[in-house]
């Protein structure tokens, strides 16, 4: 069983994603990995056959928080700042891999990516009713979004975890705020916090030409 510290909230989640955006629209690095942390634990609290899912944001999430930690830390505040310190500096791989490959701006994408996953997965579940498959709602959010970025492999693998995900009354029961109703209340103040962090990372990315890199 988790212990308290490890256990997922889904209010924790909104909090981090509310804590997000600074006064001028910018995204702070450090609550935006916060978020994935949170995340994450949800995943794990799901069984091992999610690991490899978790392992590979696990290792995303560390590559990011090391460049806040490290000794440019203070280029890495928000992913506006990351961007612009990395491309002044040349420090992102921009058509094929090759001494940068893993910029801060190369592993966001990847998690940007998947934050709209996330985006379209928490809309199907705020919709749903109570005999929705969350298998489902979890594939066609998958295949709608980070699919096309992931090998055959991965796809596969993702497809049979999918299947392994518990039904929506203990799904919901996981995200530890109380009755579906209130779940779908909290998805609905979350969503929105979600869907704007995603829209002004994916402005910037496009902006900088960065939505495809290798
Ligand atoms: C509010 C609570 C409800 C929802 C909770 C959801 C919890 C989800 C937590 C984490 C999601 C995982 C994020 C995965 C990041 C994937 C990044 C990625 O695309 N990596 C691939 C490419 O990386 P590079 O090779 O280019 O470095 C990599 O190949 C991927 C490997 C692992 C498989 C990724 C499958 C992703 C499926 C996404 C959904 C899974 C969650 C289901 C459970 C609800």
């Amino acid at each position: 069983m988790a212990s308290e510290d490890q256990k997922f909230c889904l209010l924790e989640v909104l909090d981090t994603f509310k804590l997000c955006l600074s006064e001028n629209k910018e995204v702070y690095l450090e609550h935006y990995v916060a978020g994935w942390r949170g995340l994450v634990k949800f995943l794990n609290s799901l069984g091992a056959v999610f690991g490899f899912i978790s392992k590979d944001a696990v290792s995303k999430i560390q590559i990011l928080v090391n460049f806040l930690n490290g000794e440019h830390g203070s280029q890495y505040v928000t992913i506006q700042s990351m961007v612009k310190y990395e491309l002044e500096n040349k420090l992102v791989d921009q058509k094929k891999q090759g001494s940068h490959p893993e910029s801060g701006c190369r592993t966001l994408l990847r998690l940007h990516r998947a934050l709209r996953w996330l985006e379209l997965f928490l809309e199907r579940l705020r919709t749903s009713t109570e005999d929705s498959k969350t298998s489902f709602m979890c594939a066609e959010a998958y295949n709608e979004s980070l699919a096309k970025y992931h090998t055959w492999m991965v796809r596969t693998a993702a497809g049979m975890a999918f299947h392994m995900l518990p039904g929506r009354p203990a799904f919901f029961e996981v995200m530890n705020v109380g009755p579906p109703e209130q779940v779908v209340a909290i998805l609905g103040k979350a969503l929105p916090l979600i869907s704007e962090v995603y829209q002004i990372t994916e402005d910037l990315y496009a902006q900088h030409n960065l939505l495809d890199l290798p």
